[in-house]
């Protein structure tokens, strides 16, 4: 707990870190890449191009500081924090190089305001934070290495199966390289996967878990991307036999099982989670509306396989948007998905469970159509890949 007079030090300078947030971070990571390169690894550094990924630290600390006596407020917030933090595998001695640089920012950016009783302040708060998120980043990591078939750290696998599901999107099998089984996990859930060594440079990132677990591999789908270091080296140079590193798998965008009816509304790659989601619900009778937005057919991945799977399960009904159809082959609907469209898949009550997912306009769009449909907000379901601020911008 800290005390009374530090709790109203961060009180009083909240504004003053609010006014200054973008600066301080953006000061912040340059430090922090100087003084610690051995955490680039860690950060995407698109986000970072971007500015997403300051503005992130930005809400974040901000937010922190203004819940400091009532830390209960931030708990959705932290399991987020969290469940990023394990995937990629954030240890704790990395907190005191966060620490150690943010407070180096916040004095060059606010100068003489930051007198050493806020500096000393904030580095308490700081304190506290990364000692609750260390328990509970422990506690995930304690929990993986126990399960039957999990892991702490990083594992070896193997690639033995590679399927091309569209012209942009091709899925990649993975078993164990020891013979120590797999573990379960849930629908929705994402591996990451961990590269020491792409044209010299180390880089991690995550990609959705695309089938059912209980199988005798694990299996990811990924769109080569234009940019993109991981997805084109997955694209070119893993072949059949290859050895990657994976991290076990995380997440708290997860199938919630009940008899509701299941909404699965994607766009373009973020139909690889839908695709897990589907095939642990294919057995269940549960009425699900698999809704999917792609460009056109050529890029529109697993169509067969969903088609298939609504061919003999009368309770699973696809629906498919294309934005731009070619002539040869035609989707249910044209254009940008709409409320009139998904009004029709779902019923008068609005009792569903719905998930969303895909680029960030398609993300936008779809919350904005499941709020004014009066689908209850605790039934709304989505993740973003990338500093969640992006979506909110
Ligand atoms: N959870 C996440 O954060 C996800 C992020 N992405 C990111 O988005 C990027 C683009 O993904 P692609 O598969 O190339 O998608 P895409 O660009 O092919 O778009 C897929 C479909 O989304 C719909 N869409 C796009 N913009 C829209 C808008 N403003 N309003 C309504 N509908 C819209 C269109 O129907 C389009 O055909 C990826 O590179 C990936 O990085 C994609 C999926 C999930």
């Amino acid at each position: 707990m800290l005390d009374t007079a530090t709790v109203q030090i961060i009180k009083a300078t909240v504004p003053a870190l609010q006014l200054y947030a973008n600066d301080i971070t953006s000061h912040f990571y340059p430090l922090l890449f100087a003084q610690h390169p051995e955490v680039l690894p860690y950060f995407n550094q698109t986000n970072q191009a971007k500015g997403t990924q300051p503005k992130a630290l930005a809400n974040a600390v901000i937010a922190y500081g203004a819940n400091i006596d009532e830390l209960g407020n931030l708990s959705a917030a932290v399991s987020k924090i969290v469940q990023k933090h394990t995937a990629l595998g954030i240890l704790p001695h990395q907190y005191d190089a966060v620490g150690s640089c943010l407070l180096q920012a916040i004095k060059a950016v606010l100068g003489d305001a930051a007198t050493d009783e806020v500096i000393d302040a904030w580095a308490k708060a700081y304190g506290q934070l990364a000692n609750i998120l260390i328990a509970a980043e422990e506690s995930i990591y304690t929990q993986n290495e126990q399960k039957t078939g999990g892991w702490r750290g990083e594992r070896e696998f193997i690639l033995i199966k590679r399927v091309d599901e569209s012209s942009v999107i091709t899925s990649f099998y993975f078993q164990p390289f020891d013979d120590k089984g797999l573990p379960s996990f849930e629908a929705g859930q994402f591996l990451t996967l961990v590269f020491d060594d792409i044209d010299g440079v180390s880089v991690r990132r995550n990609y959705s878990l695309s089938d059912a677990a209980g199988k005798d591999y694990l299996r990811i789908s990924v769109k080569r991307e234009p940019n993109g270091v991981v997805s084109n080296h997955l694209h070119n140079h893993i072949l059949l036999g290859d050895k990657v590193k994976l991290r076990a798998p995380s997440g708290d965008f997860t199938l919630r099982k009940n008899t509701k009816p299941l909404i699965l509304l994607t766009g373009g790659v973020g139909i690889t989670p839908a695709i897990s989601m589907l095939n642990t619900e294919a057995g269940s009778g549960r009425d699900i509306r698999f809704i999917h937005a792609a460009l056109n057919s050529d890029v529109h991945a697993f169509k067969h396989h969903v088609d298939q799977l609504a061919l003999t399960h009368d309770h699973i009904k696809p629906l498919y948007v294309y934005s731009q159809p070619e002539q040869y082959c035609q989707p249910h609907a044209t254009g940008f998905i709409d409320a009139s469209l998904i009004a029709e898949q779902l019923p008068a009550d609005r009792d569903v469970e719905f998930y969303l997912l895909g680029p960030t306009g398609f993300m936008k769009a779809a919350l904005a159509i499941a709020t004014s449909l009066g689908i209850p907000e605790n039934q709304i379901h989505y993740e973003f890949f990338g500093p969640t601020e992006a979506l909110s911008a």
